[in-house]
């Protein structure tokens, strides 16, 4: 019962005393007070130590029964090394069950989806009857904003139609050559840094997160951000102070998606936090008013629009978003254009850079993988010009790697629904309030979907000419890869990750060849220092670099790579 249920009865029910007059008039107000008191405390302890013991429907799913008994299992996740850690426990542990029943803080019911079916039906068959929730919306809002990741329902789809067009396929096609720039920038830089130190291993993960904001930025924003070629750059600072802040800082941030304590924390790193995420939006409204300016001029209206900007192909998002929906029904305000560009600022460079992070680190694992890769670059683009989309496309054995790269290393850990009215799913009536947790890692490290060899990087699974371990060809069901989600709300940005990943990926293998740079655990081995280890087999998929516990996939100190620049 919510406190404005409690607030009603305890009005009724101090109505009904004094009616009978039991109390003197100027007690009314305390009699309220206590009875409003008593009544929601009473309801405070139902839900948390009997509700979800003794009388919720979902109390005989399987699931881990040793749990605290107030915080539930939340002292494992916050203590886990990794965001997939405890999750991936309850896989092995419980095998058989679609979904798999934890409690969270306050022993709240949390349903983690453990079988492709279950998965079909949370985000394709009966993803609108489903919402994000509340803590995860103030979480990620925070970061990336409102737009179409926080949009719900009949506004969601409205919002996606409307987008549907920059990110079509013909329009993807036209950032190509922007991705070609900036992966050669990349590449650049790279050289300058191992011709200044030969052998020292560079951190991947920075360079990959400002390669990406500056797709992004001119993508998105149509303007030149400069994050690798400038060390002060604005947008990239103040991201690495959003992404990656001290631990108390993500302390406040975790409290804060369940209690909203960030306008009441004095300290340094809350108010850092505040300070970049306020300057990161003062920045965007300033680029909206000024593209605003600059497409109607002074004076408001679609005729005085400049012709440049309504040229076929020229228009980067932001531009689309002003010209195309600055009238009618569906026009923009600006906060939605404001709320887009968070989205795709946030969304759109660090999923990315974490990929290619993940991807890197696997082909360093895994040489013989990366040799196969750069054959195939050779013999498909066989001149040194920036490559097509379509000779991007047709990299058949590259796509495979990158899907198996996404499918092991899956840079969202937590797709979390909740059901907007009581609702069966997967055979069982979910109770509204309940989580329902999607981690795509779930799905994609299970034995019984992927076979015995789940946790190997193999990408040659994903070709159509696979035979799995029953000697059978492989079909596998596309509800099995979650990276990007699937469904009505699958990622809008998919096929520009893919194709950006494809460009910086064909440029740093023509380039260079690429070692490991870390040590048994991960830390950066010293300049001339090789790696004397145990061999791939045996050091699993992290090959002993460590995580951060984040909300994506993300190591705790950096991946370093060596690069060796390879005879043109
Ligand atoms: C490898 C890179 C990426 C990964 C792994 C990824 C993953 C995802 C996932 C799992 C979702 C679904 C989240 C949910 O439903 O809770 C999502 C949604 C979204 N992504 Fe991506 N993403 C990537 C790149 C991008 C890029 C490049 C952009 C923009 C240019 C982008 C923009 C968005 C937006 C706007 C949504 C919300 C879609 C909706 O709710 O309809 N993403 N992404």
């Amino acid at each position: 019962m919510s406190w404005q249920r409690c607030a009603i009865l305890s009005l009724l029910e101090t109505a009904a005393i004094q009616h009978r007059k039991i109390v003197y008039p100027s007690n009314i107000f305390i009699l309220f007070i206590l009875l409003f008191l008593s009544q929601y405390l009473a309801v405070f302890l139902y839900n948390i130590f009997i509700y979800p013991f003794y009388s919720s429907p979902l109390r005989h799913l399987p699931g881990p029964k040793d749990g605290n008994f107030f915080f539930g299992q939340t002292l494992k996740f916050l203590k886990a090394e990794g965001p997939n850690d405890v999750v991936l426990t309850y896989m092995r542990q419980f095998p058989d069950a679609p979904l798999i029943r934890y409690l969270h803080l306050g022993n709240t019911e949390w349903l983690l989806v453990n079988s492709v079916r279950a998965c079909k039906e949370l985000v394709q068959t009966k993803c609108y009857s489903f919402e994000k929730p509340e803590y995860f919306r103030r979480i990620v809002g925070e970061i990336v904003g409102i737009g179409l990741v926080n949009a719900e329902g009949e506004e969601h789809r409205r919002q996606r139609k409307l987008l549907a067009g920059p990110f079509s396929v013909s329009n993807i096609k036209k950032l190509v050559p922007l991705f070609n720039d900036k992966s050669r920038d990349l590449s650049r830089r790279i050289e300058e840094q191992v011709q200044e130190h030969p052998n020292a291993p560079i951190e991947v993960n920075q360079n990959f997160a400002k390669t990406t904001l500056d797709i992004i930025g001119t993508a998105a924003l149509g303007v030149e951000l400069c994050s690798l070629s400038t060390s002060g750059s604005t947008f990239s600072n103040l991201y690495a102070q959003i992404l990656d802040q001290p631990p108390i800082g993500q302390l406040i941030s975790a409290i804060n998606m369940f209690v909203p304590i960030r306008n009441w924390v004095p300290l340094k790193a809350n108010r850092d936090f505040q300070r970049a995420n306020g300057e990161v939006r003062r920045l965007l409204r300033e680029t909206i008013r000024k593209r605003k300016k600059a497409i109607f001029g002074e004076r408001k209206g679609k005729t005085e629009v400049r012709k440049e900007f309504t040229e076929e192909g020229s228009k980067d998002l932001l531009t689309f978003m002003i010209y195309e929906k600055s009238e009618g029904a569906n026009k923009w305000s600006e906060d939605d254009i404001l709320g887009h560009l968070l989205n795709f600022m946030a969304a759109g460079h660090e999923t990315t850079a974490g990929a290619l992070t993940w991807l890197i680190l696997a082909l360093c694992l895994h040489p013989n993988i990366q040799s196969r890769l750069r054959e195939e670059v050779k013999a498909q683009i066989p001149h040194s010009n920036p490559p097509s989309f379509t000779e991007l496309e047709n990299l058949s054995y590259m796509n495979n790697v990158l899907k198996e790269a996404l499918r092991c290393y899956s840079p969202s850990t937590l797709i979390p629904r909740t059901p907007s009215h009581t609702i069966t799913f997967c055979d069982t009536v979910i109770p509204v309030g309940t989580t329902i947790l999607l981690n795509p890692s779930v799905l994609h490290l299970n034995p019984d979907i992927w076979g015995s060899d789940a946790e190997s990087f193999n990408p040659d699974r994903h070709a159509s000419e696979y035979i799995n371990e029953n000697e059978q060809k492989s079909i596998r069901d596309p509800f099995a890869l979650e990276a990007f989600s699937n469904g009505p709300r699958i990622c809008i940005g998919r096929m520009f990750a893919m194709l950006e990943m494809k460009s910086v990926l064909v440029e740093l293998l023509r380039k260079f060849e690429m070692k490991r740079g870390w040590g048994k655990n991960g830390e950066r081995l010293r300049e001339g220092e090789e790696y004397e280890g145990v061999g791939d087999e045996d050091e699993g998929l992290m090959g002993g670099v460590k995580l951060q516990n984040f909300i994506t996939l993300r190591s705790k100190d950096g991946v370093w790579v060596k690069f060796r620049i390879l005879e043109a």
